[in-house]
C-alpha cells in the first residue's frame, strides 16, 4: 500500500502554477479545487492530502512534520533556513530578488535598508562589506524609499513593473529565485517511495517546461 503524502502548498501565486505542474505530471488535482476556501484537501486519486499554507510558512510545517514535502520560493528558503530537503527546483514563479532604489541614491554612511527579507539582506550587505540598518516591513516595499523611511529596499523584481511604475531602479541583483520541493527529513526516509515516485513524475514535465522557454 503507497503511503499518502501531505504537501504544504503555498495559497496565492504559487499555488496555480505549481498544481499545473502536477496536473502535467499525471496527477488527478480537481480544477475546483483553485477557488476553494477549504485549507486541507484531500486528494485520493493521486494519494496526497494538500495543507493551504501561507508560503512563509511552508517549510515550517515541513521542517516539523506536519507535512512530509512542500512546494517554496527560493526567497523564503534562504529568509527562513529551516532544517528540511530541498528536492527539486521546479522551475516556476521565477523571480529575483535584487536591491532597488531611486535613480539619484548615492552612498550615506550606515543607510538603511527596508525589506520583507531581513535575513537575506542582513547577510547580502554583510559579504559586500557594508554597515546597514536593516528594517522589516510586510508588504508594499518600494514605498520606503520613496516617503524617505528608507535608503533602498531588497525586494523582488518579476516584469519590473512595479519598481518602473514607482520611479524607480534595480542597482543590484542577489539572486534568481523559483520554487522548490522540500521534503521533511523523517518523511524523505519513511516515504522515500512516494516521494520518489512524485519527483519521477515531476522531473520530465519540469525539464520540458525548461526547454521550451528557451
Ligand atoms: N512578482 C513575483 N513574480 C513571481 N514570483 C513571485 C513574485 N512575487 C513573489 N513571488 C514568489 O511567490 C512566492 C509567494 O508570493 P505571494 O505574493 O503569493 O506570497 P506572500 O508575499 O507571502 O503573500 P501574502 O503575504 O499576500 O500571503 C514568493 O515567496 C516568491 O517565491
Ligand atoms: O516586478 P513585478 O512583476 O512588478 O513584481 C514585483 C512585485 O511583486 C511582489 O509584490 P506582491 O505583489 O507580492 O505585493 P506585496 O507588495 O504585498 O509584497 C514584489 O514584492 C514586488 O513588489
Amino acid at each position: 500500500m503507497q503511503d499518502i503524502l501531505k504537501v504544504a502548498m503555498p495559497k496565492g501565486r504559487i499555488y496555480k502554477q505549481a498544481s499545473k505542474l502536477f496536473r502535467e505530471a499525471g496527477l488527478h488535482i480537481p480544477e475546483d479545487m483553485d477557488e476553494s476556501r477549504k485549507l486541507i484537501i484531500q486528494i485520493p486519486e493521486a494519494r496526497m492530502e494538500f495543507i493551504m499554507a501561507k508560503p512563509v510558512d511552508v517549510p515550517t510545517y515541513v521542517e516539523y512534520g506536519a507535512a512530509d514535502i512542500g512546494v517554496v520560493g527560493k526567497d523564503v528558503l534562504m529568509e527562513e533556513n529551516r532544517d528540511v530537503y530541498e528536492l527539486l527546483d521546479l522551475g516556476i514563479a521565477r523571480c529575483r530578488m535584487s536591491v532597488i532604489g531611486l535613480p539619484d541614491w548615492r552612498p550615506v554612511l550606515n543607510p538603511r535598508v527596508a525589506t520583507k527579507y531581513p535575513n537575506v539582506a542582513s547577510q547580502y550587505f554583510r559579504e559586500q562589506g557594508q554597515q546597514v540598518e536593516v528594517i522589516k516591513l510586510n508588504g508594499s516595499i518600494e514605498l520606503a524609499p520613496l516617503i524617505g523611511l528608507a535608503d533602498r529596499i531588497v525586494d523582488m523584481v518579476e516584469t519590473g513593473s512595479t519598481i518602473r511604475e514607482n520611479g524607480l531602479m534595480e542597482h543590484e541583483q542577489i539572486f534568481a529565485i523559483t520554487s522548490r520541493l522540500i521534503a521533511n527529513r523523517v518523511s524523505y526516509r519513511m516515504k522515500s517511495e512516494a516521494i520518489q515516485a512524485l519527483c519521477d513524475r515531476l522531473q520530465p514535465v519540469i525539464a520540458a517546461v525548461a526547454s521550451a522557454s528557451k
